[in-house]
């Protein structure tokens, strides 16, 4: 008997198990034509299996996760005593597609701490829905990951930000969700979480504040703000009515990624922390004479002049978690 919710009560009807399904037996016509719910896409099973893929070959229990931006790969290139994953040799893991996203997971030491890093992350431009976006961060959960540090390039729409400048994000508009579409849509499986998740205080007001400390003592407090980021479909940058519309809806910062990860993150009870590098900043006047118009070679080009200070403050922040007890059961178990 199948216990998944899409063909629960349906054992005795040949063609409607899930197995039966696969194998592509006994679908009607309108079976076929209905696109699967996004959350079926990775059953639990199926995470658990690439988690259990990691753990095993890296020997090493993640504490911290982190999602490298574009460009800003580096992140992961500062771990120690690496294990490297190419995604392609993960079991159903999918591949990265775009440039400054090498399709690697790394999983290591930093300052100390158990980490696995993402250089290169899924987005919803490549053709991958939300949930495949956003799959290995459940991957990161079932690893024993407590934190999530996504990172991201995004374009600077608050006035203020400068190119260079780190906005640490403290909420998001999800512009996707507004489209109706969502990582957790389709049948919800309680063990990773609830089905009505509460977003308010998702990005960790404890990690924020110690970032700006560390900030400060990096000398970089004048660069560094704390912000709302905003994810849009793309591929497309943003045209000028779309920019003016999210500078009145309170946006600082914009980008094509994130904010799905973070709904997953928070569904399955991480703890997130998370900033935008701004590696451009986004013209909101028609009649603009600087030529501001975005292009990823220059996402690509800023990210790598700013590789060493996002480095130094993941680093530092890292360091500081790795001082504080584990909170979780996860966390309290070492080794494999
Ligand atoms: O969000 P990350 O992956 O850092 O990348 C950002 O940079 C790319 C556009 O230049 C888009 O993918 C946008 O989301
Ligand atoms: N818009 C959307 N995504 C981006 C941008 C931008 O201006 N810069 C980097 N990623």
């Amino acid at each position: 008997m199948c216990s998944r919710d899409c063909c629960s009560g349906q054992t005795g009807k040949p063609g409607n198990s899930c197995a039966d399904k696969k194998k592509g037996k006994g679908l009607s016509d309108e079976e076929k034509i209905v696109p699967t719910p996004q959350s079926l896409l990775y059953p639990y099973e199926v995470i658990q299996e690439i988690a259990d893929f990691i753990v095993k070959g890296s020997g090493m229990r993640p504490r911290i996760g982190i999602i490298c931006g574009s460009g800003l790969g580096s992140l992961a290139d500062i771990i120690q005593d690496a294990k490297v994953f190419e995604y392609e040799k993960i079991p159903n893991f999918p591949v990265s597609t775009v440039e400054g996203h090498a399709g690697k997971l790394v999983v290591g030491n930093l300052e100390g701490a158990c980490v696995m890093a993402m250089q290169g992350r899924f987005h919803f431009y490549e053709g991958y829905p939300l949930a495949k976006c956003s799959m290995p961060v459940r991957v990161m959960k079932l690893c024993g990951v407590e934190y999530l540090f996504a990172t991201n390039a995004a374009g600077g729409i608050n006035p203020k930000y400068m190119v260079g400048d780190i906005m640490l994000m403290h909420d998001h508009v999800n512009m996707l969700g507004f489209a109706g579409n969502s990582p957790l849509q389709g049948p919800n499986d309680p063990r990773f979480g609830p089905r009505f998740p509460a977003l308010v205080n998702s990005y960790n007001k404890d990690l924020i504040n110690k970032a700006l400390e560390i900030g400060k003592a990096m000398g970089i407090e004048s660069n560094m703000h704390v912000g709302v980021y905003s994810c849009l479909g793309g591929p497309t940058y943003e045209t000028i009515a779309e920019l003016k519309a999210l500078r009145l809806m309170g946006v600082d910062a914009v980008g094509m990624s994130t904010v799905h990860e973070v709904i997953t993150a928070r569904h399955c009870d991480m703890k997130v922390f998370a900033f935008s590098l701004i590696t451009n900043k986004c013209s909101i006047e028609y009649d603009d004479k600087r030529d501001q118009e975005a292009n990823h070679e220059e996402v690509m080009a800023v990210a790598k002049n700013r590789q060493k200070a996002c480095c130094e403050l993941v680093s530092r922040l890292i360091r500081e978690i790795h001082a504080m007890p584990p909170s979780g059961t996860q966390a309290a178990k070492t080794g494999v």
